[in-house]
C-alpha cells in the first residue's frame, strides 16, 4: 500500500507540477520521494488539550476584506514547521502574530520539495532530521492557534495529503484550526477532490498562477482559487532575489481585470523596498519566505526572536 502510494506520488510529481504550468523543476532535490519520517512528537502541556480551537480568528478572505476596508496590504510570512524544532516554531508563530502579520503560511517539511530553492529545502531537511512529522505539527497547532489572532494557511506538497487520504487530512487540519491550504504540486485539473473536501471543511484552497501561465488558464485558476490568488513573481524555485520582476505589475493588472479576489505576490521578496514596490503595484498581500527561513536558521538561538521581530517590523513599516 505504502509503496503504491509512493509510486503514484512520484509519477504525479513528474507528470505535472503545479496549477499554472510545468514550471517548477526539481533542481535541488537530493532525496527520493519518501513521506515525512518521524520519531519524535510534540507533547503539548495538558492544559492545551482542553482549549477551544481557532475561535479567535477569521479566514483568509475575511482577513483580506477587513484589510481592504482599512486600505492595508497583507504581510504574509512563510516558515517551515519544525526548523529548528516545533517548540521554536510555536514561539515564532506567536512573534509573527504579535508583530502584526496578517496571515501566516506554515510549511509542512517534505523530503522532495521540488518548488523550493536551497534555503527552504535545507530547512525541510533539518526539520525532518529532527523528527518532525505531520501529527506533531497538528498537536503544536492545536495548542498555539487559539493564542493567535491571524489565520494560518498550511503549505504542503501533495504526498503528505495523499498518504492520509484527502478527507482525513482535511478534517484533521480543520480540527486543528487551520483556515487555508496551499498545495503547489497539484495541477488545476486535479484539484477537484481537494477543493470539494476543503469546501466541506471551510478550508480555503489557495491556487497559484505564474508569469508563464497562459491567460485562459490563469482565468480558470483565479475563478476557483479561494482565500486569495497566489501570484508567483518569477519562474524557478523559491529564494530571495535582488529585485522583483517589473512584469509583476502587468500580471497583477491582468488578474485584477478578471477578478475581485485578493491577490498576494510571493517568490523572491526579501526587502522592505520589494514589499513597498509590490504593494504600490496593487497587490493585496506580500509573501516573504526564504528570507525569514534564512534568518531563523542563522541567528543565535538567544537572539532569534528579537531579530525576527526587528525584521518583520521593517517589512511592516514598508506597508504603511
Ligand atoms: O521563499 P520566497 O522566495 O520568499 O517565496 C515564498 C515562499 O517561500 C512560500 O510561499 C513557499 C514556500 N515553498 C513554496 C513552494 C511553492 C510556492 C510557494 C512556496
Amino acid at each position: 500500500m505504502a509503496a503504491a502510494l509512493k509510486t503514484n506520488a512520484t509519477s504525479f510529481l513528474n507528470f505535472n507540477t503545479n496549477q499554472s504550468s510545468y514550471l517548477f523543476r526539481p533542481k535541488y532535490t537530493k532525496h527520493s520521494v519518501v513521506s515525512i519520517v518521524s520519531s519524535k512528537s510534540y507533547n503539548p502541556p495538558m492544559a492545551a488539550l482542553s482549549t477551544t480551537v481557532g475561535t479567535n480568528t477569521v479566514g483568509l478572505s475575511e482577513t483580506f476584506t477587513r484589510l481592504k476596508q482599512q486600505g492595508k496590504v497583507a504581510l504574509i510570512p512563510f516558515i517551515t514547521a519544525g526548523d529548528p524544532d516545533l517548540a521554536t516554531t510555536a514561539e515564532v508563530l506567536k512573534v509573527l502574530d504579535s508583530c502584526g502579520c496578517d496571515i501566516i503560511e506554515l510549511g509542512v517539511p517534505y523530503s522532495d520539495p521540488l518548488a523550493d530553492g536551497p534555503v527552504i529545502q535545507a530547512a525541510a531537511t533539518r526539520s525532518l532530521a529532527k523528527g518532525t512529522n505531520f501529527d506533531a505539527i497538528i498537536s503544536m497547532l492545536r495548542e498555539v492557534l487559539p493564542q493567535l489572532s491571524c489565520p494560518i494557511a498550511l503549505f504542503t506538497y501533495y504526498n503528505p495529503i495523499l498518504k492520509r487520504g484527502v478527507e482525513k487530512f482535511m478534517t484533521t487540519v480543520k480540527d486543528a484550526g487551520v483556515h487555508g491550504l496551499v498545495v503547489p504540486d497539484v495541477p488545476l485539473e486535479e484539484t477537484e477532490i481537494l477543493r470539494s473536501e476543503a469546501l466541506k471543511n471551510q478550508i480555503e484552497l489557495v491556487l497559484l498562477t505564474t508569469p508563464t501561465t497562459p491567460k485562459d488558464r490563469m482565468q480558470k485558476i483565479v475563478e476557483v482559487s479561494e482565500g486569495f490568488v497566489y501570484l508567483v513573481s518569477s519562474t524557478g524555485v523559491t529564494g530571495a532575489r535582488g529585485s522583483v520582476s517589473a512584469k509583476v505589475q502587468s500580471l497583477l493588472q491582468e488578474i485584477k481585470e478578471v477578478t475581485n479576489k485578493p491577490v498576494a505576490v510571493g517568490f523572491g521578496i526579501s526587502k522592505p523596498e520589494h514589499v513597498k514596490q509590490v504593494a504600490g503595484w496593487g497587490a493585496d498581500g506580500v509573501i516573504v519566505g526564504s528570507a525569514i527561513v534564512k534568518l531563523l536558521a542563522e541567528a543565535e538561538p538567544s537572539e532569534v526572536l528579537k531579530e525576527l521581530e526587528v525584521y518583520i517590523k521593517s517589512l511592516k513599516s514598508a506597508l504603511i
